[in-house]
């Protein structure tokens, strides 16, 4: 008999829906908590696997979902599963990182790039018709190439973003994290170094650490007034490990030279966030993976985990260990 599967967001890829098809019986829910809320927890009943991303899951809903084996999700971080509750249940969660890594480093690049050299700025000076004589120092950017480069959390996305700047731009790599990462210092010549030593030194700072309780406002007042008031800061993580009115306190104190932000602590981002305000802060709509080959192949990769689980296998990217 076909087992039953809840699709609680879009996976980005017909194919792999349609293989999805063949093997499960689907409910396919793109507003789950919204208006399919009723159907969804209905079929959370029968459900003996879920695939999807963008959803808070805990106790309370999954509660409703006595047969589940597995979660997979279409995604790299997984901050929005109450894991203690899933290991207590013996539900899997798997992610998919490999699927997301270099896409997520181009944005870092491309966001590090576009606040250093104040590109949304001065594309929005030209499209006003501001440009009415040759560009001057007041609209000067800043050298990316050569510079140093801090990065809290060398992981995959960290690493991944440090070759670009280190063999492409010449920076040099600065990091702070849990552990050594002497394959990095080998390949690039990384520099580990305490946390509140980063934040001094770097020129650019990339957050890479995935949200949990202990990096959650990871970066707070103290850590932004330990940054030069020529620091360009780039969170390409997520919103929450980084306490935005602080940020937002320390753009307006000057104490930082500008932001680069994929990520909030509100998503979508209020309208009203002062953040959108501020000319020396480039604000993109969470596009880290947003691409479609990395979408194909997240899709691809979260399937794969939620039939090894449902097939009583191991699957590639598990989270939890049982
Ligand atoms: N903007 C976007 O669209 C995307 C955002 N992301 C986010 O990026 C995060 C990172 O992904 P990925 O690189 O694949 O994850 P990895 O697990 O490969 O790397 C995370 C790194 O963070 C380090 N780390 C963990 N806790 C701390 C801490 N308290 N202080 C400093 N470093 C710490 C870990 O160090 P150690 O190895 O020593 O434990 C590890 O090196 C994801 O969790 C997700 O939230 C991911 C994809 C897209
Ligand atoms: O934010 C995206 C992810 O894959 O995690």
């Amino acid at each position: 008999m076909k087992k039953n599967v809840v699709i609680f967001s879009r996976a980005s890829s017909e194919a792999v829906m349609e293989d999805l098809r063949e093997r499960y019986n689907l409910s396919v829910f793109l507003d789950p908590l919204g208006n399919d809320r009723e159907a969804f927890m209905a079929a959370l009943a029968e459900a003996d696997g879920m695939l999807g991303a963008n959803l808070k899951l805990g106790e309370e809903i999954l509660k409703h979902a006595p047969r589940l084996k597995v979660i997979s999700s279409i995604s790299a971080g997984y901050d929005n599963y109450d894991l203690e509750y899933l290991q207590s249940r013996g539900i899997q969660l798997t992610n998919t990182p490999d699927a997301v890594t270099e896409t997520t480093a181009d944005t870092g690049f491309m966001l590090l790039m576009m606040t250093a050299r104040r590109a949304v700025e001065l594309a929005e000076h030209i499209k006003t018709g501001q440009w009415t004589a040759s560009i001057g120092a007041a609209h000067f950017g800043v050298d990316v190439h050569g510079k140093r480069l801090g990065i809290i959390g060398l992981g995959r996305i960290g690493a991944a973003l440090a070759r670009r700047a280190h063999f492409g731009f010449e920076m040099s790599i600065l990091y702070c994290g849990n552990s050594d990462k002497p394959q990095y210092e080998a390949e690039f010549g990384a520099k580990r170094l305490e946390m509140d030593e980063l934040l001094g030194e770097a020129d650019f700072i990339c957050v890479c650490v995935p949200l949990s309780e202990q990096t959650r406002h990871l970066i707070g007042a103290r850590e932004f007034a330990l940054m030069r008031p020529d620091t360009l800061f780039i969170n390409i993580a997520r919103g929450p490990v980084v306490d935005e009115a602080a940020l937002i306190e320390a753009l307006r104190a000057g104490q930082l030279h500008g932001a680069g932000l994929d990520v909030f602590e509100q998503e979508p981002l209020p309208t009203d966030s002062p953040l959108l305000a501020m000319p020396n802060v480039v604000a993109l709509p969470h596009i880290g993976s947003a691409t479609v080959e990395a979408r194909e192949l997240m899709a691809r990769t979260a399937a794969n985990n939620l039939i090894a689980v449902l097939d009583g296998e191991t699957p590639a990217y598990p989270i939890l260990i049982f």
